[in-house]
């Protein structure tokens, strides 16, 4: 974006990634939701494409926001104008330095994970988001056990009623799979019907440990397509839910052994580490995979600068993506949304978000360079989430989880057992937010009446009355 808005300024890409990322397949489906891939491509297309852009592949080392410079890993220096910070995320582990412990983020960690589960009999999955909602619905031949601190699966994208629907899935033996990604979207260094129903509901709702210098970038949707995440046994699906429990302790039979908890001793077997549960369950594994969520990467900006850093670790931006220090930007998962918010988003750490801040910010940085006024851009009115999961499309809008509202919302609910689950968030009698799995064709009218907030009481429960054309209805 920065270097089409201004072709006259040079433009300078620097990461500690070996490869670039890029969004190819980008389509609008409606006004706000938007489906793309995320591709390697090597540097050189990019800068064809962009005369005025250089890539630069080294870590920042440190960023001296008074001189306007940084400093890369290889000892160069290099000055700015304006600068933009887009160091992404890293996994939230829950014990550093365990090696049995694994996150996912970046390619080299997937890598890691795929060999150490071709070998993996059991494996233990902590986490209720979306890196374990995949993991749990793709990886085949080895025993998953998936603790959960919530009573139902999947809370940062569902209620309980959406987990209850998907459920059935990681049960049955899973769909022959769709055609083979022609090639992996990812290298490495080195590899270069049930019936219908309608109700409304009552009205409460319901690996790794890399450091910054050593970070790729974060995997992007469908990152297991063209990956075998089999283990070792001849299984297909078999995981079992541990609800409402957390980590207690992970240990190993040598740790054990030295331990003065005499029950503890008791439970050790051939498993290389085990992990006991606050629900005084233990479960020998060969791994634990760490899905519990991202710490931005702001660790070599912060030090001799002055930032304010949100509580969850991001660089504070207000609505023109500007940090607290003058003339830096920030954008992705590194930074927090601080401005006052449209009620109807909210920020996610997902890649729609990181290319819709990227792209306004580039816009940000231009217009204050030409002195020319810029305003929030229409993407920040609505949140909008096209994903798959369980082999499911999944589409989110607005307070989908009925996020922030207070007791008198009203939730209505169509599901179809191994077809659709449709949730409405009403506030007011106005729609606010949706949940939407499977091919509902929703999507377009949902959005439409959550942006122009008509009054839909008069309508009541028939508005997902199932034999209605909902979309002819609204025309
Ligand atoms: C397994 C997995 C699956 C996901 N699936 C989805 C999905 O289906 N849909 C979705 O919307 N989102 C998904 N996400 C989330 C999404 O990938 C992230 O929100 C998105 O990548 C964030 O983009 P970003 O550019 O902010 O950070 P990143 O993609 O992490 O990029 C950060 C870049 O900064 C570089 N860097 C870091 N530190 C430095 C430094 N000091 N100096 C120089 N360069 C540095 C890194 O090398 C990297 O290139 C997934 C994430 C994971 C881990
Ligand atoms: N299809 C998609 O859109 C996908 C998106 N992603 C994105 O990638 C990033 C990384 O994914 P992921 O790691 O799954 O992160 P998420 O933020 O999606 O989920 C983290 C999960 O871990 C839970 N958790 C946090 N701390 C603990 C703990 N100590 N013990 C047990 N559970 C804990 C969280 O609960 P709580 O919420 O209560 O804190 C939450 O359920 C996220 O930004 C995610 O949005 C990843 C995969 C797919």
């Amino acid at each position: 974006m920065l270097s089409s808005q201004i072709p006259s300024a040079d433009v300078a890409l620097i990461t500690a990634g070996p490869h670039i990322k890029a969004v190819t397949n980008y389509k609008q489906v409606s006004r706000t939701l938007e489906e793309f891939d995320v591709e390697e491509q090597p540097s050189s297309v990019l800068e064809e494409k962009f005369p005025n852009l250089t890539i630069i592949h080294s870590a920042v080392k440190s960023l001296h926001t008074k001189s306007h410079c940084v400093e890369t890993a290889d000892g160069r220096v290099f000055g700015y104008k304006k600068l933009c910070i887009c160091s992404g995320a890293r996994p939230k582990l829950l014990t550093q330095d365990n090696p049995y412990m694994l996150g996912i983020r970046d390619t080299d960690s997937a890598q890691e994970f795929q060999k150490r589960l071709s070998k993996a009999k059991r494996i233990v999955i902590v986490g209720n988001g979306g890196i374990a909602l995949e993991l749990v619905y793709e990886v085949e031949g080895c025993e998953v056990i998936w603790a959960v601190k919530d009573k139902a699966i999947g809370n940062t994208f569902f209620d309980a009623g959406a987990a209850q629907f998907l459920i059935p899935s990681l049960e049955a033996d899973k769909p022959q799979a769709a055609a083979p990604c022609k090639r992996p979207r990812f290298t490495t260094e080195e590899a270069a019907p049930g019936g219908s129903h309608i109700f409304t509901a009552d009205r409460s709702s319901q690996a790794y440990g890399h450091g910054p210098t050593d970070s790729g970038s974060a995997l992007g949707p469908d990152w297991h397509e063209g990956i075998a995440l089999r283990g070792a046994e001849q299984v297909s699906h078999r995981v079992s839910v541990e609800y409402q429990c957390e980590v207690e302790k992970i240990f190993t039979c040598e740790e054990l052994h030295k331990s003065p908890e005499q029950t503890l001793r008791t439970e050790c077997g051939d498993w290389p580490v085990y992990v006991r549960l606050t629900n005084a369950q233990t479960f020998g594994c060969d791994f634990v995979v760490s899905a519990t969520g991202v710490v931005p990467n702001t660790e070599p900006f912060l030090q001799g600068n002055t930032f304010v850093v949100a509580d969850d670790g991001g660089l504070q931006v207000d609505d023109h993506m500007m940090t607290s220090e003058a003339d830096v930007y920030a954008a992705g998962d590194v930074c927090t949304a601080c401005w006052e918010q449209s009620p109807l988003w909210q920020q996610m750490r997902l890649w729609t978000q990181a290319r819709q801040m990227g792209w306004y910010a580039g816009r940000c940085m231009a217009a204050h360079i030409l002195s020319e006024p810029v305003e929030l851009d229409f993407c920040f009115e609505l949140f909008s989430h096209i994903t798959k999961f369980f082999n499911y499309k999944v589409v989110l809008l607005g307070k989908f989880n009925s996020q922030g509202l207070g007791p008198d919302h009203e939730l209505l609910v169509r599901c179809t057992k191994g077809q659709e689950y449709v949730k409405v968030v009403l506030s007011g009698g106005r729609m606010v937010g949706a949940v939407l799995i499977g091919e509902t064709d929703l999507e377009e009218t949902f959005e439409n009446l959550i942006l122009n907030q008509m009054d839909l009481t008069p309508y009541g429960e028939e508005l997902l009355n199932p034999d209605i054309d909902i979309e002819d209805y609204f025309d």
